[in-house]
């Protein structure tokens, strides 16, 4: 039947004789238009209900906590604090639905959210260690925030991370042995015959955030995993393990050992449900049920402009917050009884303290704001994950550059693809988030690095001996520019990574208009040893790139100055400027409220308080004490489940 459908499609889209050019027209505009409001439809169908009358939620007299950013931290706190009936709670977005967003909810089709009014158009400031150019650094103001518009990859940094957050804190409840409970409690791991060797009794079988496989993967994505095995880089069958996140994955033949034979169908594990679409913090935490609790209020357009705070025989604490739908609209205020909890990300949480007058006094003063707490960490600690990324020609020209057709084959396979996602539900090429395969590695791996070719010893900055500092993966297409350009011909993409950079930026304020975007500085390769490192890295990939089996996938015959076949050849002088220009963000900024203590510029403690506030918490990627050596996105749940706990066992004791 399934066959049937898309041989009837294909015959029709030949009996209209299309021309190139026609087709590439009806691709352009017609097929768009057709596609958005066939996206719309099926989205519109599962659009949910939240409050837009700001006036309505001032009604309320008091709420227990008020979260500040429906993100993906957010999300998850507001639905887990009211499972308690007693806790009233609300939850104030700046954006409006993700899920009623076709390129939200359709994995393939994120990047073209980017240019959007639904993400922040946030560029860092001019990079002096990266050719001094402005870096596009794309926040979702959207509800699920950005697990509403990220690529999905579903790895969650090192134990050993976490462990290094619990030293840091001396709070043991930090600790991988201790707070791994959060990352199960979140999960809904779906097992995939594809994938015998994980081990699904170690993941989480009932929370609300399903994770699981895309149903599609690029032949040199495959040959990638295999290039890495025979150059050093063991196998592992999944990245989110006690024993660590070292390897490259996925594979599913439990006979690999014996064979040696990569034959996996699906990517990554990835935050996606069973039609394939985006799973986010809204289409997880806030699904009717919970939406129907009476103690539970999720106001959407509304962007919170400043805390309100109560001082009282010399103790200051936070009491309300004050908000708006528009840069001039009316302000509206809404009180909470017990805790505010600022959950804005890594960009905007600290802009909102510091728009309350939290944060350091002289450069709240220098935009005439009273300071209320002189707290210096606040947007302070900025640290990023800068990539490169690499071109290859495809050699067999079975790349999915039929996604932006320009000819009347390619035009056919994409009507093909839709009807495969959108029609009979079964995935395909549309259910791809890009990042198909992936390794993860140490810069001082001596197999991999020898001292005979690389000398130089490198600060560790690792979080432990089983953690990588780099990571590589894999795209079965090429791009420029967060995905706007794409080649004219077949590509594969490779990337490197670095997973735990020494420079580290800022955010500050632009001014005290809370509409005005802060001014973002994340430093890329400032340090000496940032840059070495993803030196390293770019080698190892132009390496594993020539390597069998992938060298049979990548035209390396092919000479074209935008495309990297001669990038090996490069010395390392050259290879340095080429990642100076090239390198850009992964989209994880953190650490901008680090959780630290008060002395090492701390802005929350271990229970994620801010200093010298009462009732006034951050839960988001500001707090990370460190960068994950992994994706940002998995710790924001986790971190939020552990406060949601922590507050719900707080409010029973009190
Ligand atoms: C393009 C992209 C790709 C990525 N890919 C991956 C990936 O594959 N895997 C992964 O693990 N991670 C990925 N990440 C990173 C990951 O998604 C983020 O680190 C994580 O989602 C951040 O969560 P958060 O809760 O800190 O903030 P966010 O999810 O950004 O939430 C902040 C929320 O607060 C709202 N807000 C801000 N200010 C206010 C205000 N004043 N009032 C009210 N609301 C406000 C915002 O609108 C937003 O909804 C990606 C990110 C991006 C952008």
């Amino acid at each position: 039947m399934a066959l049937h459908n898309l041989s009837f499609l294909y015959d029709l889209l030949r009996r209209l004789k299309l021309t190139p050019r026609r087709a590439q027209l009806l691709l352009g505009s017609g097929g768009l238009a057709a596609l958005v409001l066939v996206l719309r439809y099926v989205c519109s169908k599962k659009a949910k209900k939240y409050v837009t009358n700001l006036a309505e939620v001032g009604r309320v007299s008091q709420y227990d906590v008020i979260i500040v950013g429906g993100g993906t931290s957010g999300c998850a706190l507001a639905s887990r604090l009211s499972e308690d009936p007693a806790i009233k709670v609300l939850l104030l977005e700046a954006g409006q639905s993700g899920t009623a967003l076709a390129f939200s909810r359709t994995p393939v089709l994120y990047g073209k959210l980017l240019p959007t009014r639904h993400v922040l158009q946030l560029r860092t400031q001019p990079q002096p260690y990266a050719k001094g150019r402005t870096k596009f650094w794309p926040r979702a103001k959207l509800l699920g925030g950005c697990s509403s518009t990220n690529a999905q990859m579903a790895q969650y940094g090192s134990p050993e991370d976490f462990d290094q957050w619990a030293a840091l804190m001396n709070d043991d409840s930090w600790s991988w042995k201790n707070f791994s409970q959060y990352f199960t409690k979140f999960e809904c791991y779906q097992p995939h015959p594809g994938y015998p060797l994980v081990d699904a009794s170690a993941r989480g079988s009932s929370g609300p955030v399903r994770i699981g496989y895309f149903n599609s993967v690029s032949e040199p994505s495959k040959a990638f995993i295999k290039a890495c095995t025979n150059i050093g880089i063991p196998f592992t069958p999944d990245f989110n393990v006690s024993t660590g996140t070292l390897g490259v994955s996925r594979i599913s033949k439990s006979s690999f050992a014996a064979s040696n034979v990569v034959d996996n169908d699906s990517s990554q594990v990835t935050y996606v449900d069973e039609r394939r679409q985006r799973v986010s913090s809204e289409s997880a935490y806030l699904t009717e049920d919970v939406l129907a609790r009476k103690n539970l209020t999720v106001a959407v357009n509304a962007q919170v402009t400043r805390i309100l705070f109560k001082t009282q025989n010399g103790e200051t604490r936070a009491v309300g917050v004050q908000f708006a739908s528009s840069r001039e609209g009316t302000r509206y205020r809404a009180y909470a009884r017990k805790e505010v909890v600022i959950c804005a990300g890594a960009v905007q949480s600290p802009q909102v303290l510091m728009l309350s007058g939290v944060g350091p006094a002289a450069h709240l003063k220098s935009h005439d704001i009273t300071v209320l707490h002189d707290l210096p960490g606040v947007g302070s600690n900025l640290v990023d994950h800068p990539v490169v990324d690499l071109h290859f020609k495809d050699k067999h020209d079975r790349s999915l550059k039929y996604l932006a057709p320009r000819n009347f084959p390619d035009a056919c396979k994409l009507f093909i693809a839709m009807a495969q996602y959108f029609v009979l539900g079964t995935g395909g090429p549309l259910a791809t988030n890009f990042g198909e395969s992936a390794a993860f590695v140490r810069s001082d791996d001596t197999v991999l690095f020898p001292k005979s070719e690389y000398p130089e010893t490198l600060p560790d900055t690792t979080s432990g001996p089983q953690s990588p500092d780099l990571e590589f993966f894999t795209t079965p297409l090429a791009y420029k520019e967060h995905g706007k350009v794409l080649f004219d011909v077949h590509t594969f993409s490779l990337h490197a990574y670095l997973l735990r950079p020494s420079s580290t930026g800022y955010v500050q304020l632009k001014s005290s208009n809370p509409w005005d975007l802060p001014v973002v500085n994340p430093n890329y390769l400032k340090a000496h040893e940032d840059a070495a490192k993803l030196l390293r890295g770019v080698r190892l990939l132009l390496k594993i790139a020539r390597t069998e089996p992938l060298a049979s996938y990548l035209a390396h015959d092919f000479k074209r100055e935008d495309l990297d076949h001669g990038m090996h050849l490069k010395s390392d002088e050259e290879l340095l400027e080429m990642i100076r220009e090239r390198v850009e963000t992964v989209y994880h900024p953190v650490s901008t409220c680090r959780m630290a203590p008060a002395e090492q510029n701390g802005v929350v403690d271990s229970q994620l308080r801010v200093y010298g506030i009462k009732g006034l918490r951050v839960c988001d990627a500001s707090v990370f004490p460190w960068i994950v050596s992994g994706h940002t996105a998995g710790a924001c749940y986790a971190v939020a489940e552990k406060l949601a706990d922590m507050l719900k066992k707080s409010f029973h004791a009190s």
